[in-house]
């Protein structure tokens, strides 16, 4: 048990257990288009650890912050989540020592081993596909964007096809950009009618159900409006502009329109966002700076 536990990332080793981490990367990202979400992220974990430190604490008054920043990490980075589909147990984690061991691919064809637990809480690990001598065993963590790995796992998987940049938070911002872009009034009725039912239309095919703070009524909201790896535009998107514009080619220029709105807004922070990264580790400032320019080039594929 030693000797596997000082295989583990030490503390310190900041890079290899995510920016999630640490509280500077927030300030350095607040207000930059397209991280919000991972700022809001951060800020959550932040809290989390917090308040969970402070019970921890209170059992182990030896038990210094940066541990538990460790020791948290650790568990993020490194555990399998077991969830009962059958809701009879609450989902746990599994340290499995060598299983937690095997990198990361965002890549479905280099994927080429899977995990299963079973009801007895075993944990079984299997090829998928022939695998050489010497060749590397490859997860799937997640279908997930870049935010995900650079902030739990503190990496960037080689080639991503599920990163992407979102547009607009719902449908009615786009609807509201859109309206300003067409220099058309806010009190202009016939607009308004249209949008509304533009909304309706795009919600009720790709609407998630949201839970709203203010009233504490679930809500349906347009989400998922985005630009993917090569030059993939949502369905959600797509269907919105479409309807509004009156056609596709004018669709996809409002959508371009938009996409260098976003670039330009994302490189005229480049300076306060290396003002605000400064601080941290070298590691970590490449993958910001990485994370960064990736999102910029999903944004210029499509421009
Ligand atoms: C479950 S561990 C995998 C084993 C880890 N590489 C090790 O040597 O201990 C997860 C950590 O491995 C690293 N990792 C996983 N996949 C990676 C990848 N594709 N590229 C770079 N680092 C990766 C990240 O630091 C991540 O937090």
């Amino acid at each position: 048990m030693r000797r596997y536990v000082s295989s583990l990332p030490q503390m310190g080793d900041g890079p290899a257990i995510g920016l999630a981490n640490d509280a500077r990367c927030v300030e350095a990202l607040r207000d930059v288009w397209d991280c919000t979400e991972a700022v809001a992220d951060m800020t959550t974990f932040a809290r989390q650890i917090e308040d969970s430190f402070a019970l921890e604490r209170a059992l182990d008054s030896s038990l210094s912050e940066d541990e538990w920043r460790w020791a948290v990490s650790l568990v993020h980075s490194r555990t399998f989540r077991l969830e009962d589909e059958r809701g009879r147990r609450p989902t746990r984690r599994a340290l499995v020592a060598g299983a937690d061991l095997i990198n990361h691919s965002s890549v479905p064809e280099d994927v080429n081993c899977d995990w299963v637990a079973n009801d007895a809480d075993v944990f079984f690990i299997s090829a998928t596909k022939d695998v050489r001598k010497g060749e590397e065993f490859f997860l799937s963590y997640g279908e997930q964007c870049d935010r995900h790995f650079a902030l739990f796992y503190g990496f960037l998987p080689r080639r991503n096809s599920f990163n992407r940049v979102k547009l607009f938070n719902n449908g009615r911002e786009a609807l509201d950009w859109y309206r300003k872009l067409c220099g058309a009034d806010a009190a202009d009725d016939i607009w308004n009618r249209e949008s509304e039912r533009v909304v309706k239309m795009v919600c009720d095919k790709y609407g998630k159900y949201t839970l709203d703070k203010k009233s504490g009524l679930r809500r349906r909201v347009i989400q998922d409006l985005y630009l993917g790896e090569g030059c993939v535009v949502s369905d959600s998107m797509l269907l919105l502009f479409n309807e509004m514009c009156g056609d596709e080619e004018m669709a996809i220029a409002a959508i371009r329109t938009r996409a260098e709105e976003l670039k330009t807004k994302m490189v005229s922070a480049t300076g306060k966002i290396e003002t605000g990264i400064a601080v941290l580790d070298a590691y970590s400032q490449g993958l910001v700076r990485d994370y960064r320019s990736r999102k910029i080039d999903i944004l210029d594929a499509v421009i």
